[in-house]
């Protein structure tokens, strides 16, 4: 196995060479959880790969589609910021209404609806869990027993079956109302339905099987929703550790917002510091720590050493935002470092890349900034947040969690008073 822990090393893989990595290994877990690899996250490099993420791209997350979803976007965030209003100084849960939150706009604009009242911050959790858990099988194959008598392997074929249940009730769905409309607009179609024309037109060159489609709709639903839930957390949570940073992020946001009740997408392009605050806590709190393995399709020289064809490869994106040599105090929470910076995390610059790069890099990066920044920017506009209990600032729980995505171990917990 190959782990790269320096920007350099992550250049020469997702970018000097990156074809050559654009793979990744068969793990069995994902394989469980995601019909057989066949989502586009961790189906292997190639045709199919290719079409079902252009799917993607093209129904769900270029930037049109992505500007298109914007009232979704804005109704959601208000109806946020009106529960929290609600709340009348009594202690409420950020982390779970930032899960809500982002759950409800992804699956408003890929299923049609949201599921709110669902169990999803279980499954999900779960979900995360058994993908990220260390699989000796992977490793050393004769070993996997091990795996079944862990209790893994049925940890994660009961979260396949528990997820499954639900999707399947999804396509359902869609196919019993496709009964009752042929007519219907193209826009009114969700991802769901673009999938179901897609397999009935076989317009693809190959079948769409109903296992692809819900792999590719657990895909959005579990990337999309899990990632940029918890950088919304982290960066809530950072803020309250540093007074400084919240009062500057508020001053800017009152001053864009001109005293109107909200702030609007079209305001988000003033609001410097609050780009450099999230460009900050993706540094600091890289949502996949180590992103998603990649695997080496042919023989290749990096750095002088010879990495042969096969070697899973693991670029670890954490070590990179702490690195020293890259960055001044790295432990530090200071946005400031990204003012009159040209530092972003597309994909260009390998001192930050949350979002991985590259051809395997992050299809998603828009659809998740403009709800974080959206999200951030009004609740810190709308409120004054304390912690509960007369807990510190400096005492708040910031422990992590130990799976694949980087969660705050405990909820982030609050009590809210409405600034004007
Ligand atoms: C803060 C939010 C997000 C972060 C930090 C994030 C991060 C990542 C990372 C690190 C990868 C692997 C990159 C690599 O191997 O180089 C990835 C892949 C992916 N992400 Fe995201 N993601 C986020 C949001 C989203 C959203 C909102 C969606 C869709 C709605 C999405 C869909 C995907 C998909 C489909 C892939 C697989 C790409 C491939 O293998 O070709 N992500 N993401």
């Amino acid at each position: 196995m190959l782990v790269a822990s320096s920007a350099e090393a992550a250049k020469e893989i997702m970018k000097t060479h990156d074809l050559k990595f654009a793979n990744r290994p068969k793990l069995s877990m994902p394989d469980t959880l995601t019909y057989g690899s066949s989502d586009i996250t961790f189906s292997p490099y190639g045709e199919f790969w290719r079409q079902v993420k252009s799917i993607a791209v093209v129904h769900l997350l270029n930037t049109a589609r992505v500007q298109s979803f914007r009232q979704v976007r804005e109704k959601q965030t208000a109806l946020m910021i009106e529960t929290i209003a609600k709340s009348h100084k009594s202690v409420i849960d950020l982390s779970e209404l930032s899960f809500w939150l982002v759950n409800n706009i992804v699956c408003t604009v890929s299923l049609g609806k949201s599921y709110q009242g669902l169990k999803f911050t279980d499954l999900l959790e779960r979900f995360v869990h058994v993908l990220g858990a260390l699989c000796i099988g992977n490793f050393i194959p004769w070993l996997s027993w091990i795996d079944r008598l862990s209790g893994l392997q049925d940890k994660a074929h009961k979260v396949a079956k528990d997820f499954d249940d639900f999707l399947e009730g999804v396509v359902k769905e869609h196919l019993d109302k496709r009964k009752e409309w042929d007519d219907q607009s193209k826009e009114d179609r969700d991802l769901v339905d673009i999938l179901l024309d897609i397999q009935s037109a076989n317009a693809l060159g190959f079948a769409l099987q109903r296992e692809t489609i819900k792999a590719i709709i657990l895909d959005v639903f579990a990337a999309g929703t899990d990632t940029t839930y918890a950088s919304l957390v982290w960066s809530l949570s950072e803020l309250m550790r540093h007074p400084r940073v919240m009062k500057k992020l508020q001053q800017e946001a009152t001053e864009v917002a001109q005293g109107r009740s909200m702030i609007y997408e079209s305001d988000l392009d003033k609001m410097e510091y609050l780009k450099a605050t999230i460009k900050e806590t993706l540094r600091l709190y890289p949502p996949i720590p180590l992103l998603i393995p990649r695997q080496s399709m042919q023989d290749v020289k990096l750095m002088g050493y010879d990495i042969p064809a096969g070697t899973q490869t693991i670029v670890n994106a954490w070590a990179i935002g702490h690195d020293p040599t890259l960055w001044d105090e790295p432990d530090e929470f200071r946005p400031e470092r990204f003012l009159n910076s040209s530092i972003d995390y597309k994909g260009l610059h390998f001192e930050l890349i949350p979002f991985g790069a590259g051809r395997r890099g992050c299809p998603g990066v828009q659809f998740a900034i403009v709800m974080y920044e959206l999200a951030l920017a009004n609740v810190i506009y709308k409120f004054n947040l304390e912690l509960p209990n007369g807990v510190e600032a400096k005492d708040l729980d910031m422990s992590e969690t130990n799976s694949l995505t980087l969660h705050k171990k405990t909820p982030l917990l609050v009590i809210a008073t409405p600034r004007f």
